[in-house]
């Protein structure tokens, strides 16, 4: 028997989990992440914090392994950018996090001059300061001596997962996986290599780019000096692309949806790269044994992290499982709705300037109202991305341009931390009317990155042996009346148009 460690550096808290062979947490070592603020709009994470939190989750969690380790898996938040010398291996500037939004006037130049069609047609993504990108470009810009630097070979660039495979190893490896390239905005996901004339437009010298390679294979031997015990790394993924790899998402058709603080749905399109005409974005899924399978993305910004404001922000409640109770303590939502827009609104309709609102309020409104809104909210906006999805798997399914696929003959498989509440479950399969599976493994993310550092090191031998695995821990069903769930829908709908600042 073996076991598998996984890293999963997260936005708010890095995890190293230990897996037995069965997908069974043996172990959990867990810190936050302290999140930095410099500017309006901007979020940064320091890298040295990163990286000493997970040396040291790591020798904290293996020393508590009952059989050996076998290999090391990593997941990553996406789109995160890191750049760093060389010569020293230091960061020269502080990591750009996904919701950092000081690339917006570059994205805005470069949707003035038309080109998001052709970047959309390469990367699959929409033009978004969301993505790396925008962010490596700041840095070479702004920090004093990058561009020299840059241009004389001595920088590198890497996603979470990248700079810390690079730490792992002592700085012997230089290489990303290709889920994590497919959110640069860099990465051609049809040729599947650097796109130059994207390099060209961005000003990102080649010589700063990691080498391209599948989610399961040797990455590299991690060093004892770095986390003391000296181990193959055979497995990363990007972690949204390892709920669906943890989810067993393999089938095209089959559609995860993770609820953390914010919620990304991921439909499987497999060979086939899909071009979402409705603002959804297309991404690399996985590739797996030589299996690649693309994927249509719904981005959402915020999920439990409206919750986290609950707590946090108002003080209505103490702790989010708090919210279930209140949810089911009311008949009805009396109208209020919570459009938690607090960074602009993401897929499908992304508005960087569309702010929150609450809507509805009366002199009955109380704290119930307020709180089953925000969970409310979550469930309306994955009916926005489903929506948008039904007609782009249309186009899928049919392999033509047209036709809506029923995605009520689908189930929906969620993970992350809001889907142990089971108000939020059942209100979003009635709101959906869309069946929405759960499973018995809640760290669907961390699983997904153990499986592929199994299948890496030969512990596992296919997808087939992996899909077998997974098991569902709670269906439910929808059961809300048609009017009631399309009255409740169009009340959404209205109360998103009032806080869009470009509505589409
Ligand atoms: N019972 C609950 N009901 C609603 N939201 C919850 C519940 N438990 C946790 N959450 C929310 O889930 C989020 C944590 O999920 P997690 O998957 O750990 O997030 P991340 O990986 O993005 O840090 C938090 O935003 C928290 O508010
Ligand atoms: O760290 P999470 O779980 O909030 O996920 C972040 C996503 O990867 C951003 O695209």
């Amino acid at each position: 028997m073996a076991a598998i460690l996984t890293i999963d550096q997260g936005t708010t808290s890095t995890r190293a989990i230990l897996f037995d062979r069965q997908g069974t947490i043996q172990a959990v070592a867990q810190r936050e992440l302290p999140q930095i603020f410099p500017n309006d709009g901007w979020v940064e994470h320091d890298p040295q914090d990163i990286w000493s939190h997970t040396a040291d989750l790591c020798r904290e969690v293996t020393a508590k392994a009952k059989e050996t380790v076998a290999a090391i898996g990593i997941t990553n938040q996406r789109e995160t950018a890191v750049v760093w010398d060389r010569r020293t291996g230091k960061p020269i500037h502080n990591a750009i996090v996904w919701q950092d939004r000081r690339g917006a006037p570059l994205c805005r130049q470069l949707i003035d001059r038309g080109l998001e069609p052709k970047i959309q047609a390469k990367t699959g993504l929409l033009i978004d300061s969301y993505f790396s990108a925008t962010k490596i470009a700041w840095i070479l810009e702004n920090v004093p001596g990058a561009r020299e630097a840059a241009d004389a070979g001595d920088l590198m660039f890497g996603t979470i997962d990248c700079f810390l495979l690079y730490r792992l190893t002592g700085g012997k490896v230089h290489a990303t996986d290709i889920t994590n390239a497919s959110r640069t905005m860099l990465y051609n996901i049809h040729d599947l290599r650097w796109d130059e004339e994207l390099l060209d437009l961005f000003r990102i010298p080649a010589s700063m780019l990691p080498e391209v390679r599948d989610n399961a294979g040797l990455f590299g031997q991690s060093e004892i000096s770095a986390i003391g015990i000296s181990l193959p790394i055979s497995g990363m993924a990007g972690d949204q692309q390892a709920a669906v790899i943890g989810q067993a998402c393999f089938k095209p058709g089959m559609i995860k949806s993770t609820y953390g603080t914010g919620c990304f749905a991921l439909l499987n399109t497999g060979s086939k790269a899909v071009t979402s005409r409705n603002r959804l974005l297309t991404t690399i899924g996985y590739r797996l044994k030589g299996e690649l399978a693309y994927a249509i993305e719904g981005s959402i910004f915020v999920a439990g992290a409206a919750v986290q404001w609950l707590r946090d922000g108002l003080k209505l409640i103490h702790q989010a499982g708090e919210t279930e109770a209140l949810a089911r303590s009311i008949a009805g939502n009396n109208g209020v709705y919570l459009v938690p827009a607090f960074t602009g609104l993401g897929a499908p309709y992304w508005d960087p300037s569309a702010r929150g609102a609450l809507f509805g309020l009366t002199r009955d409104t109380g704290i119930a109202e307020v709180v089953r809104s925000a969970l409310e909210a979550v469930c309306y906006q994955t009916r926005d991305l489903m929506e948008a999805m039904a007609n782009d798997a249309g186009a899928s399914d049919t392999g033509s341009g047209g036709g809506n696929a029923d995605l009520s003959t689908r189930k929906l498989r969620v993970d992350g931390g809001m889907v142990k509440n089971d108000w939020v479950m059942q209100f979003l399969a009635d709101i959906l009317n869309m069946p929405v599976e759960r499973p018995v493994v809640a760290e669907t993310t961390a699983l997904g990155a153990a499986i592929c550092a199994g299948l890496g090191s030969g512990l596992f031998a296919s997808l087939d042996e992996v899909a077998g695995t997974w098991q569902r821990d709670r269906l439910f069903q929808p059961r809300m009346p048609e009017v009631d769930r399309e009255h409740l829908y169009k009340g959404w709908r209205a109360a998103v148009k009032r806080v869009q600042n470009s509505p589409t």
